[in-house]
């Protein structure tokens, strides 16, 4: 029961095309900015839109095959969807909003419900079943909208954004019980968020979508530990520069060479976290180290350090203490020294 997809829509002004495969039991989140096209993979994966080119096939089935004149209705699609704000009918209770899927395909009534009454048991929301969707809690909506996605008995689950609609405390209970109730899927699951987190969290792989495109995929710690673009740099909040390497010495914009851990030869990426540069008033020495004379161009609190971005011969960011920051008289304009070790600095093949 697995997903093999090759999306390729085609809008004025953009273009999807991405390569998305899933495994049984696989839970692959759909990672990217604001109009990567995430939204729109989804659909087409639901057959709310058809493809232009490329295919779908679940479960050794074409779904959408243009190229074969082939295109299987959202309906006939063995497919179950949790929509960003749940969609669930307001005039039916929770227990029949569950089994209204059931129905439509034919189950007794009797049946339905007893499935909707299992689902909604799975989900814990066994003394909620008749109720109606306002008067459930964002969560508790969440986890109906889950069990009428599952009461069809789907081949692949679909998810977009299923944490978006609810409050940061809510968030973090039901990211965690989701990632529960995922498991219990036999199908491939395809979520998609803008939230790094609940795509580390509740997925075993990472598919990051920019401008249409898949730029990098692997587990959250392949990603977070080699991001390739600076949308993902930026995410896991490390710096990143792409740069040519001769052995330990890369050189990143212009004349500026980095020396980092491991020696290489060609292009390659140089990653290190903020808090691996250090900051000096005048320019320190010793040990293997680069340093540089950088410009304060920033200045913003980060949890209980100050993130200071500096130009200079390359944009990095630095967190120091703020002890550190008023010992060095930080402030917009200030010219200071950085200085990162050739051990913080991770370099691997572009
Ligand atoms: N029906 C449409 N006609 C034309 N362009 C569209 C249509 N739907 C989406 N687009 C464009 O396709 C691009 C991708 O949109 P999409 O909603 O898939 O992105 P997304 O990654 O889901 O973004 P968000 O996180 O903001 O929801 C955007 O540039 C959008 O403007």
């Amino acid at each position: 029961m697995s997903l093999d997809a090759h999306l390729v829509v085609r809008r004025p002004g953009f273009t999807l095309d991405a390569a998305l495969a899933a495994e049984a039991g696989e839970v692959v989140a759909l990672l990217g900015p604001n109009g990567a096209g995430k939204t729109t993979a989804l659909r087409a994966l639901a057959g709310l839109i058809a493809l232009d080119d490329g295919h779908i096939v679940l479960d050794g089935e074409q779904l959408d095959d243009p190229a074969g004149r082939r295109f299987v209705t959202p309906e006939h699609r063995r497919i179950g969807v949790v929509f960003q704000d749940y969609l669930l009918f307001p005039h039916l209770s929770a227990l029949e909003n569950v089994a209204f899927g059931p129905r439509c395909r034919g189950v007794a009534r009797a049946d339905a419900r007893a499935l909707a009454d299992e689902l909604l048991d799975r989900v814990g929301l066994a003394e909620h079943v008749r109720k109606k969707p306002r008067q459930l809690s964002g969560g508790q909506a969440q986890r109906v909208a889950l069990a009428r996605a599952l009461a069809t008995s789907p081949q692949l689950l679909l998810l977009d954004e299923p944490l978006a609609a609810l409050d940061a405390r809510t968030r973090l209970e039901t990211r965690a019980q989701l990632r529960g109730h995922l498991s219990g899927h036999r199908g491939p699951t395809v979520l998609v968020t803008h939230d790094p987190l609940d795509a580390m969290m509740l997925a075993d792989r990472l598919v990051i979508l920019e401008d249409g495109r898949v730029v990098q995929t692997g587990d959250a710690a392949a990603i977070t530990s080699r991001p390739r673009t600076d949308y993902v740099a930026r995410l896991v909040g490390l710096n990143l520069y792409r740069g040519h390497a001769s052995g330990v010495q890369v050189r990143v914009g212009g004349d500026f060479m980095l020396t980092t851990a491991a020696a290489h030869e060609g292009d390659v990426f140089v990653a290190f976290p903020p808090s691996a540069v250090a900051l000096y008033g005048v320019r320190p020495d010793g040990s293997p180290r680069n340093t540089w004379q950088a410009t304060v161009l920033n200045l913003s609190r980060h949890g209980d350090a100050l993130r200071v971005e500096l130009t200079g011969p390359i944009l990095v960011a630095a967190d120091v203490t703020p002890a550190a920051a008023v010992h060095l008289g930080l402030e917009l304009g200030r010219t200071v020294w950085a200085s990162l070790k050739a051990t913080e600095a991770t370099s691997y093949p572009a």
